[in-house]
This record gives structure tokens, C-alpha cells and sequence, in this order.
């Protein structure tokens, strides 16, 4: 059998968890995105998009879950189409690639990592933009290092996610 020949993967038969993990750095003059929500008044993030490292995570754990590789293999900086685009705009994006791939959500839980913003006071918001974007249930909590590190030192945020997926109906 030639190597364009070969036979499908095995459909999985238990659901498949992913792990994501996005950083960015603070940088002066940007907006803050975080959650898919605007944070009025807060340092924004350098990126090449808006740089929302809790649907970045998010969208590193759906592609792990599903064998699609990562952010940057999905959605390349070199593609002018994701220049500025929003997180909630590439989550929406991944969960469908993640669905075309025969697979269906379960779903995705994010840690942002950092002292600011507080996301405690915006979870309901912030988790309410998310699943909608994914078209399946998106939780968001918080931690600060306890002043350690980059993320206690204010230089940036990290965003930790996992995702369970599993297979959707097989093709007829
Ligand atoms: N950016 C953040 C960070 C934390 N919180 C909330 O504060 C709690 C205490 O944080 P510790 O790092 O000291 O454990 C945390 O459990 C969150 O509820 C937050 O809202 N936003
Ligand atoms: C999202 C992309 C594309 O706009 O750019 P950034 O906003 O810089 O974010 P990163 O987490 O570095 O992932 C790479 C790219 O996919």
C-alpha cells in the first residue's frame, strides 16, 4: 500500500482531553482582551492578534484534543486574516475546525494566570461570550502566583486550559 493509501485512524472510542497554554506580554498602549471581554483601563497584551490568552488557551486545548496540532499550525501571524482578530473570532473559528474534524465539544476549562484583571466580578460575562463562540460550555477561573514570576512581577498573563472532546456520529 503506497503512503497516500493508507487506511484511516481508528474512530477513538473514549473522549480525548486536550491541554493548552497561551502567555503574552504586557505592552503599553494596547486594549486588554481577556475573556473575550474588553477590560477598560487595563495594560493590553502584544500579539498579533487581540492576544486573549484565555481563548488562545482554549483554542490550544481544543486542537490538542483533537490531534490538529496547535494555534500558531492553525492560524499562522504570516495569514493577514487574523491580524487584530478577536479571541471569541478564533475560538468560534477552532471549535468548528474541531466539529469539521468528527469530533464533537464537551467541554473547556481556562485558568488565566495573573494579578490584573480580576476576573471574578466578570466570570457570568466572560463564560457566557465563550460558550457561545465554542457552541459548548467555556469555564473561566483565576489565579496570581502570589506575586511570583513573570505574571506576579505585571510583565504578562498566561492562560492554562484543558478540553475533552469525543467522537462525533460516524460518517455514513
Ligand atoms: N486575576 C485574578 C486572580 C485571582 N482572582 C481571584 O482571586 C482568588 C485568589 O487568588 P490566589 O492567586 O491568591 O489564589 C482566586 O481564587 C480568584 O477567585 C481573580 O478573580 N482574578
Ligand atoms: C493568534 C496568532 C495569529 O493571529 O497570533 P498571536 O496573537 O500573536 O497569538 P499567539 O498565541 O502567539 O498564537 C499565534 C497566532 O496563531
Amino acid at each position: 500500500m503506497t503512503a497516500d493509501r493508507q487506511p484511516p485512524p481508528p474512530r477513538p472510542l473514549l473522549p480525548l482531553v486536550g491541554v493548552g497554554v497561551d502567555v503574552h506580554a504586557f505592552e503599553a498602549g494596547r486594549e486588554l482582551w481577556i475573556g473575550g471581554l474588553h477590560w477598560p483601563g487595563e495594560t493590553g497584551l502584544a500579539g498579533h492578534s487581540d492576544a486573549d490568552v484565555v481563548a488562545h488557551a482554549a483554542c490550544n486545548a481544543l486542537f490538542s484534543a483533537a490531534g490538529l496540532g496547535d494555534l500558531g499550525a492553525q492560524f499562522g501571524t504570516s495569514d493577514p486574516e487574523w491580524a487584530g482578530a478577536s479571541g471569541l473570532k478564533l475560538l468560534a473559528e477552532a471549535a468548528r475546525r474541531v466539529r469539521a474534524a468528527g469530533f464533537e465539544i464537551g467541554n473547556v476549562s481556562v485558568q488565566l494566570v495573573g494579578v490584573r484583571p480580576r476576573v471574578g466580578k466578570r466570570r457570568a460575562e466572560a463564560e457566557q461570550v465563550l460558550t457561545e463562540a465554542a457552541g459548548a460550555p467555556v469555564r473561566l477561573s483565576a489565579a496570581t502566583t502570589d506575586g511570583l514570576g513573570f505574571t506576579g512581577r505585571g510583565e504578562g498573563l498566561a492562560g492554562i486550559a484543558t478540553a475533552l472532546v469525543f467522537p462525533g456520529p460516524a460518517p455514513s
